[in-house]
């Protein structure tokens, strides 16, 4: 008989960012090693002896989605809001630079994964975005304003 269930995959990439006119360390450029929990809700497939029987969705194709939609981008990048003064020596050195729009917080990162993650299609729940082993923010899919 078919559930609601939620599923949660475990992600991690490594990006640098720079708070500017943060009042404490964070100003400096820096990097973190993001932690991204990516929950999916809904129900089991009952497909008799199909490949997704009994399953939400299938781990595989969400690390796919995943990957293709965030990790891809975001790993080992620069993010930037795009008014870091370092903006153009990374890129003259050949780094690669995410030009994102917003200040790079936890928050800020956590609603533009959710979001992106939403469009593609994935029936989404929550992102969990872990900046160190401490600090994380959350977000909602349906607190996700278009
Ligand atoms: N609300 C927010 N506060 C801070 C953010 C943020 O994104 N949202 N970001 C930073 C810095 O980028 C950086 O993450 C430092 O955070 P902090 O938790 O202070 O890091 P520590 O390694 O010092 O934390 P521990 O207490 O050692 O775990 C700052 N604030
Ligand atoms: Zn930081």
């Amino acid at each position: 008989m078919p559930n609601e269930v939620i599923v949660s995959k475990r992600f991690t990439f490594d990006s640098a960012h720079q708070l500017v006119g943060h009042k404490g360390k964070c100003a400096n450029l820096h990097g973190h090693t993001y932690i991204l929990e990516v929950m999916v809700k809904g129900e089991t497939k009952c497909e008799q002896h199909g490949s997704d029987e009994g399953f939400v969705i299938d781990f595989a194709d969400l690390k796919d989605i995943v990957k293709l939609k965030v990790l891809n981008s975001l790993d080992h990048a620069f993010l930037a809001k795009g008014d870091e003064p370092v903006i153009d020596v990374l890129k003259a050195s050949g780094s690669k630079v995410v030009i994102l729009g917003f200040r790079t917080t936890v928050e800020n990162l956590a609603i533009y994964i959710c979001r992106t993650l939403k469009n593609a299609g994935l029936p989404l729940y929550a992102v969990r975005l872990y900046e160190t082993p401490t600090s994380w923010a959350q977000v909602m899919a349906d607190d996700i304003r278009d």
